[in-house]
């Protein structure tokens, strides 16, 4: 299902190859314990630094329906309806590490036109990256355009 409002990019006026506008976000220590009041996902992966390390990671990480949440925002502001993802899959490839700072960890997101399909929809591919890491593999979402 789809909730389309106002796409405000029309499918004609995309080609393959087009590159949306790319964004960078930061998740920080308090972004992670808010996100995990709203999710209920309160595994201590995700806020437990002793924790963290003692299964293996390098310290806390995001939890990755968030940082996939965020990076679909991509999308949407390309768009300009938040309705217009009618498909969306990533790959979890690498862990998004949070510093215990203000800054928290850097998250760039990129986005290309890969495949124009029926309906007015494109395909986009999505990569993020963070710390130099590809965090997000095979992002790719079905949009819908005007
Ligand atoms: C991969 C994944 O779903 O991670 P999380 O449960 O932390 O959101």
């Amino acid at each position: 299902m789809t909730v389309s409002t106002a796409a405000k990019i029309a499918y004609d006026d995309v080609e393959v190859g087009t590159e949306l506008p790319a964004q960078t976000f930061n998740v920080t220590r308090a972004t992670l314990v808010q996100y995990a009041g709203a999710s209920g996902d309160f595994n201590p992966i995700h806020w437990n630094e002793k924790f963290a390390k003692e299964v293996g990671l390098p310290d806390v990480i995001a939890h990755g329906m968030f940082t996939m949440a965020e990076a679909i925002r991509v999308v949407t502001d390309w768009v300009g309806d938040p309705g217009a993802v009618v498909e969306y899959g990533v790959r979890f490839t690498k862990p998004v590490v949070v510093p215990n700072d203000d800054k928290g960890a850097v998250i760039e997101v990129s986005g290309k036109v890969a495949a124009k399909l029926d309906d007015n929809r494109v395909r986009v591919d999505l990569t993020a990256t963070s710390g130099g890491q590809k965090v997000l593999g095979m992002s790719r979402a079905v949009v819908q355009l005007a």
